[in-house]
């Protein structure tokens, strides 16, 4: 009973445009270091209702979806469409607050099974119908804008009801889940098992098992449990042309890993509709601890030579100066104050934050793996109060997001990769451009996954918003840290493609990766009904 009421309240959610309902004010303490650092005056700019245009979806389209997924799952009502009209990225909050085009598909689509899903596909492509297939919408590089590129009309396949846990195989330890699952619920699904998946990204508490597929997403405990691809045992994928299954084996030399052209294909190639996951048993000790190093280059190499001893603890994150810096004044309080004091007196002129976490079976697994970690870490311990603060924090950034977002901050993030002979000439020139675009800003970096061949960087950047042409500020900083990265780090490590990084796709893998991607797609989408515009440069790819 429960269970229902949760799916239809997804059902029903209009929630767009902000993480959550009510926004956390920011302590004045914040806006103070704002205004300081960015140069925020105080002037708002109140949001607008979005433009939302009347569906255009015919009703010959309309009457044969009806067929496949049934009364009151094909929605055209405002409130439904406005619901799926976007991601949550800074530019998509933009819009959904009145500032740029928000682009609103006709339809929202709720199949109930994966026959559902190929069915839809199949009448879509019949009827010149673009589909965006739609998880939990989290996405921050437009892959869920609604666009319909040469198509009549767009609809949001929304997989919401796509909600099952389908089998576990305790033996193998492989669970199969469908691919609308939100990833609480599949983890509240696996828990009377024993299982975990360990998948735990910032949006954890909306993204879905289809939607990490579909990005490669990383979550933060990615040093411990993996990327989601490394999870991905096997797939099933929806295509308008038919169901594609792969996955035989942990492992095979049967030609090119074709489940792994699948795996980050954005709803470009297919729509999953389940996902055969690799799981592990759930910790019992989970320990997470604060340290300091003095200076990023320090970190760094700490960092490295942990991912090259393989002595990774299963989190395992680095901020920079600015960031250790802004996340003290922000937290405020006497305690801070302290702890700066303290961070003085043991000489550390350019104290960064490593935040550590084990999990294990037992009190003894995480001691023994803790002590492997830290030995000849050269890093002062803060203890555990500093990391447990960091895991009751761990979802606060879209909620500050939200707040930043009323006082009239441009919020942005980003994150490459690259090798650790490259790690902070990267992280330079990415600072760089980005105060050159955004003049006054803050300009946070942490290291968020580590490798034994390099790392991931995260960047936060806060600036005053330009109250005239938001946009148009975004797009001037976009273009800055998309030069700087290109042909040093990935334009992507784990936020995938979508619309916003599509155009430096190219420089990356090249013309004839393209050229690979566009033919997969013309075999797989022959009409070009899949995500238009997403993953493959040069936006439409249709016909033979
Ligand atoms: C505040 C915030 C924090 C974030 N933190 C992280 C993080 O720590 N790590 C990380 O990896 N990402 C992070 N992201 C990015 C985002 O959450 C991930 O990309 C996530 O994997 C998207 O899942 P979703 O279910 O929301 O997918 P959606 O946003 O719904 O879709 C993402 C893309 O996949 C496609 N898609 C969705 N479902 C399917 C399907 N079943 N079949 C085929 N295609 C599909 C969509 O069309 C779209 O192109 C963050 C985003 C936000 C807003």
């Amino acid at each position: 009973m429960c269970h229902t009421v949760a799916v239809t309240e997804r059902i029903d959610h209009t929630l767009r445009g902000r993480w959550t309902p009510s926004t956390a004010e920011l302590p004045p303490h914040a806006l103070k270091l704002l205004r300081q650092r960015t140069g925020l005056g105080d002037v708002r700019t109140p949001a607008r209702a979005p433009e939302v245009p009347g569906s255009s979806l015919a009703a010959d389209a309309r009457t044969a979806l009806d067929a496949v997924v049934g009364p009151g799952f094909v929605r055209v009502d405002r409130d439904s469409r406005l619901g799926r009209a976007g991601g949550l990225s800074y530019l998509d909050l933009l819009r959904q607050r009145g500032d740029g085009d928000l682009a609103v598909p006709d339809a929202v689509v709720l199949p109930a099974t994966p026959e559902q899903v190929t069915d839809v596909l199949r009448v879509c492509a019949e009827h010149d119908v673009a589909v965006v297939p739609f998880g939990g919408g989290t996405s921050v590089v437009g892959g869920v804008a609604a666009v319909r590129g040469d198509k009549a009309s767009v609809i949001a396949l929304d997989l919401v009801r796509l909600d099952q846990l389908v089998s576990v195989d305790p033996v193998s330890r492989i669970a199969v889940l469908q691919a609308g699952l939100p990833a609480p619920e599949a983890e509240r699904l696996l828990a009377p098992h024993g299982f975990t998946i360990g998948h735990v990204p910032q949006s954890y508490e909306r993204a879905t098992i289809g939607g990490f597929a579909a990005t490669r997403s990383a979550g933060q405990a990615s040093s411990g449990y993996g990327r989601f691809e490394d999870m991905v045992e096997g797939v099933r994928l929806a295509t308008p042309v038919g169901e594609w299954r792969l996955g035989a084996a942990p492992a095979s030399a049967a030609g090119p890993d074709l489940k792994q052209l699948v795996i980050g294909s954005e709803g470009a190639f297919g729509v999953l509709t389940e996902v055969s996951l690799r799981v592990r048993p759930r910790s019992v000790v989970e320990r997470y601890e604060g340290f300091v190093v003095d200076g990023w280059e320090r970190g760094a190499s700490a960092v490295r030579r942990l991912a090259q001893r393989r002595v990774l603890a299963d989190v395992t994150r680095l901020s920079d100066v600015d960031e250790t810096e802004v996340s003290l004044s922000l937290a405020g309080g006497w305690k801070t104050a302290a702890l700066k004091g303290y961070l003085r007196g043991r000489g550390l002129k350019e104290p960064c934050l490593l935040v550590l976490g084990w999990h294990g079976a037992s009190e003894a697994e995480v001691k023994r793996r803790r002590r492997e970690t830290v030995r000849g870490l050269r890093a002062v311990s803060l203890g555990k109060p500093l990391g447990e603060a960091w895991r009751h924090g761990r979802f606060n950034g879209p909620r500050q997001r939200d707040a930043l977002m009323e006082v009239g901050v441009c919020v942005e993030t980003l994150e490459t990769a690259t090798h650790w002979s490259r790690i902070s000439r990267l992280r330079e020139s990415v600072r760089e451009a980005l105060r050159d675009a955004l003049g006054e800003c803050i300009v946070m970096c942490h290291i968020s996954h580590a490798y034994e061949t390099g790392a991931s960087l995260y960047f936060t950047v806060l600036a005053a918003r330009d109250a005239d042409d938001p946009v148009g500020q975004w797009q001037v900083a976009k273009a800055a840290a998309g030069e700087a990265i290109s042909g040093v780090g990935t334009i992507s490590h784990h936020h995938a493609v979508g619309t916003d990084h599509a155009p430096y796709l190219e420089a990356e893998i090249g013309a004839l990766g393209v050229a690979v991607l566009a033919s997969v797609k013309r075999t797989l989408d022959p009409t070009g009904v899949l995500n238009p515009g997403k993953l493959i440069p040069g936006g439409i790819v249709s016909g033979g």
